[in-house]
């Protein structure tokens, strides 16, 4: 008997890995390594490039699911030269295992139009209903366009939770146990080592495997690092001071007697590197009251820390609940940390919060 949803995964993993490479073809060719700050025109192109081929995948696998995308196509439609380099992209990636191309994602998407049409479908409203996919195409776009860390995000919900987390992390190390050096916010655009999946299934446990361009290698079984002592922990968090805040982290920090200084990365890749014990505890503390968490941001991430052996909640302790729409309107804040030490950091983040 197949496992539950290995359809879903095999598709998922081989659409993130084929949109992944979109984006590092963008990256490549458009910044040549030294992209300004202010040109935001590869982050458009590997955004809706890499949307393109996931919805064109998922729907020619499941054509009745819905989908939340973060990019809407209107902005395209007013501007063919940039839909005219969007499409070169999208009609030139190839993964290199061809039966994978054809039989597994469905082939090649027809021309601009259909292309326009696929990223048209990411507008559902999301819910407690169905199945429905989550996808941001490039998270951490300000990682991306500095060579530093980014994710390709693609999750399925059903009836409001998640069963299904992918996880493309072109600029992470491709072994599990390298350790996060300071630097692994930027310049990490050189291939050899780079490049890893993050997977999991509910109930399945969580892998990560090369992100390669072939056939999809064998995962491994990844797991957070077991930690009894706090004070060897280490934090992952952003890397904009406005999407968490930092001065509240280090109080946080200094509180559980943590001592080493926090890693900042973009995207969801501080979910894949805590949930393989690279990195201890994500925080993610609001910034603002009214700011609301997109779910495409954290569903796939959200799952892969929980089937490593972690827990993630909001700033309260309560589970990140998606079903209410595109974004976690009811949550505040994320705090993924391993289970046996979650209860402790939701305490003194409270104390700190003064949410007591
Ligand atoms: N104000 C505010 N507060 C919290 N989060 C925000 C906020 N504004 C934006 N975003 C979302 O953050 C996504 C990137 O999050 P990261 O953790 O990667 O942050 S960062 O890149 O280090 O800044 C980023 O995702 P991408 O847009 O896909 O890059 C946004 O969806
Ligand atoms: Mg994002």
């Amino acid at each position: 008997m197949t496992s539950p949803y290995a359809k879903e995964l095999e598709v998922a993993q081989l659409a993130v890995q084929r949109a992944a490479l979109l984006t590092k073809r963008v990256f490549h060719e458009k910044a040549k390594g030294t992209v300004s700050k202010d040109d935001k025109s590869p982050v458009t192109v590997g955004d809706f490039g890499a949307q393109a081929l996931i919805i064109s995948a998922l729907q020619a696998n499941f054509p009745a699911d819905e989908i939340v995308a973060e990019e809407e196509s209107a902005q395209l439609r007013a501007d063919p030269s940039l839909r005219d380099q969007i499409w070169e992209h999208v009609r030139s990636t190839r993964l290199d295992d061809a039966a994978s191309e054809e039989a597994v994602l469905g082939g090649a998407v027809k021309d601009a139009e259909a292309m326009l049409d696929l990223i048209g479908q990411g507008n559902s409203q999301g819910g407690a209903r169905g199945r429905i996919w989550a996808i941001d195409p490039i998270d951490g776009t300000k990682g991306f366009l500095r060579g530093g860390q980014y994710a390709v995000c693609l999750a399925l919900m059903v009836d409001g939770d998640v069963k299904v987390g992918v996880l493309g992390c072109p600029n992470l190390p491709v072994n599990d146990s390298a350790a996060l050096t300071a630097d692994i916010g930027a310049n990490q655009t050189d291939d050899e080592g780079r490049g890893v999946i993050f997977s999991a299934v509910i109930g399945q446990g969580a892998t990560s495997r090369p992100l390669g361009s072939g056939a999809l290698a064998k995962g491994q079984k990844i797991s957070m690092k077991p930690i009894t002592d706090l004070s060897s922990a280490s934090f992952c968090e952003s890397v904009e001071a406005g999407h968490s805040n930092q001065s509240e982290s280090a109080q946080i920090a200094q509180k559980l007697g943590i001592t080493k200084p926090s890693v900042r990365m973009d995207s969801q890749a501080k979910y894949g590197s805590i949930a393989r014990g690279a990195g201890d505890i994500y925080l993610r503390l609001p910034t603002s009251k009214t700011y609301q968490e997109k779910i495409w941001d954290h569903a796939a991430g959200d799952l892969i820390v929980r089937e490593a052996g972690g827990q993630v909640t909001d700033t309260t302790g309560s589970r990140l609940d998606f079903s209410v729409g595109r974004t976690l309107a009811s949550n505040r804040g994320v705090i993924a940390a391993p289970a046996a030490i979650h209860s402790q950091v939701i305490k003194v983040v409270q104390e700190v919060l003064g949410q007591k």
